[in-house]
């Protein structure tokens, strides 16, 4: 085959795979409203129907009325419903989807606005849960934690398209600019302003630096893909990474020459940011549960010329810390951090926006077995802080029992006798993320990034950290 032809056709394979990832983001994101369209249409539930159905019929609705399909492209779904349900499912599919386009065209498709139902915490929330495409007992939660109008907000900021942002590697950036000979002129400069030269080379791409975190991130407004192609990222001279993870980091305010330990590592996002900050000196020890996890945190660390301090250890955090209680001297030996990172495993609520699929997968229930998981996980990390040292625990979840719960419970178990809640010694963090309780909390509607949740505990002795 000529090569034109060859290029032609991976043009067309990739129009292909953007729309098809348009498509099921689209359809993961929007499945209950469309799921209520359908219910409405066909006079049945969804649920009664075949999955497959189900899923033809969300794909075929989406793709109609949210990426502007002509009505002839829905025999593709008729088609799909023949080959993949069965050959006789096509008539009904067929009749589900042309009343849908005969409704859009009238502007008459069923509306879930218009739902009838009571006023209480429930009904509102089932209302909303459809309108917005979220579970009924989620969108409960933020209406009795957050009330009405910021519930709404965030709602509407989970279901638009997300913004992305890139952590600036300050080492590997240095080292690319002293090899293009540009050292001198960036000598003093912060890894994002480095980034950002870097950037404005690159056609298409709209970038700043991050009014939270301006010395290390970059809000990209347009043009990732361009940055993705430009083989940045996969050099290590930068990562996709939301500016509300480095938070958690600048509250730990790492310093050169100190021993910090990540006791939730993988996959290394504040590890690499933690370790760029000491410039070179020091240990820091990555450990998680994952080893597949934490080869990929080695493998970024070498490329990102951060593996000389980063050493990391594959073990579960509540073994290795019984294990040091256990030992002839209690664990006097094992607190030896100066600063412990406790990044936990959440719900992971304050990232729904980017992570479509999220909100299907989380259930009450979960959300109770992750505190008690929270629990044991800080009491096993306050083991390795030294006296005077620091624990910073952190989420991103932007559920208050996942979050100021499990840091009030902690201060409260003999393990947090030795700890105080410390609010970030002034100037150390960017304005508005600080609550009254000195904890850093963002919510997505409110500050322009994920949601993510981090507590500064210090234990108490001899010298601070
Ligand atoms: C929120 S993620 C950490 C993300 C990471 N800090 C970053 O910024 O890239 C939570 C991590 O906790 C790890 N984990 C869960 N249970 C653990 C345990 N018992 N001991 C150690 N790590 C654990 C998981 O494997 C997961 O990588």
């Amino acid at each position: 085959m000529p090569l034109f032809a060859i290029l032609n056709q991976f043009q067309i394979l990739k129009r292909d795979l953007r729309f098809a990832k348009e498509l099921v983001s689209g359809v993961t994101r929007w499945r209950r409203r469309l799921d209520y369209v359908i219910s409405e249409l066909a006079g049945r539930t969804t649920e009664s129907l075949e999955p497959e159905m189900r899923q033809v019929l969300r794909l075929g609705l989406y793709e109609l009325t949210q990426m502007g399909a002509p009505s002839h492209a829905l025999n593709e779904h008729v088609e799909l419903a023949k080959a993949w349900v069965r050959p006789a499912a096509a008539g009904f599919a067929n009749g589900v989807l042309r009343e849908a386009a005969r409704r859009a065209e009238a502007g008459k498709l069923p509306d879930p606005a218009a739902m009838a139902g009571g006023s209480s915490v429930r009904d509102r929330a089932r209302r909303l849960g459809v309108v917005h495409s979220h579970p009924t007992w989620l969108v409960a939660r933020w209406l009795r934690a957050l009330g009405e109008e910021s519930t709404l907000s965030l709602l509407v900021c989970n279901n638009a398209r997300p913004s992305y942002s890139l952590r600036a590697n300050g080492a590997a950036l240095a080292a690319a600019d002293e090899e293009d000979g540009a050292a001198d002129e960036q000598g003093a400069a912060t890894p994002a302003a480095r980034l950002l030269r870097r950037l404005r080379a690159l056609e298409g791409v709209e970038a700043t630096p991050s009014p939270l975190l301006p010395s290390d991130f970059v809000r990209v407004a347009s043009g990732l893909q361009s940055v993705l192609r430009s083989g940045l990222v996969a050099r290590g001279l930068c990562a996709v990474q939301d500016e509300s993870t480095g938070l958690a980091v600048q509250l730990l305010d790492p310093r050169p020459g100190e021993r910090l330990l990540d006791a939730c590592a993988a996959p290394g996002n504040k590890t690499l940011l933690a370790a760029g900050r000491m410039l070179g000196q020091g240990r820091v020890v990555a450990l998680d549960v994952s080893a597949g996890r934490l080869q990929a945190l080695r493998n970024a660390a070498e490329a990102q010329g951060l593996g000389a301090i980063v050493t990391t250890r594959a073990a579960d955090l509540r073994q290795e810390a019984a294990a040091a209680r256990a030992a002839a001297d209690g664990g006097a030996a094992a607190a030896s951090f100066d600063r412990v990172l406790l990044d936990a495993p959440c719900s992971g609520t304050g990232v729904l926006a980017k992570r479509a699929d999220l909100r299907w997968r989380r259930t009450a229930d979960q959300i109770t077995q992750l505190s008690t998981l929270q629990d044991d996980l800080l009491n096993a990390a306050s083991a390795f802080v030294k006296p005077g040292g620091l624990l910073v625990y952190s989420t991103c979840s932007i559920e208050v029992d996942e979050c100021s719960d499990r840091v009030r419970a902690f201060l409260g178990r003999p393990e947090g006798g030795e700890f105080d809640l410390e609010a970030p010694p002034p100037g150390l963090m960017p304005e508005g993320v600080v609550g009254p309780d000195g904890c850093v909390a963002t919510l997505p509607h409110q500050h322009g990034v994920d949601g993510a949740f981090a507590a500064r505990l210090r234990r108490r002795g001899a010298a601070g950290a």
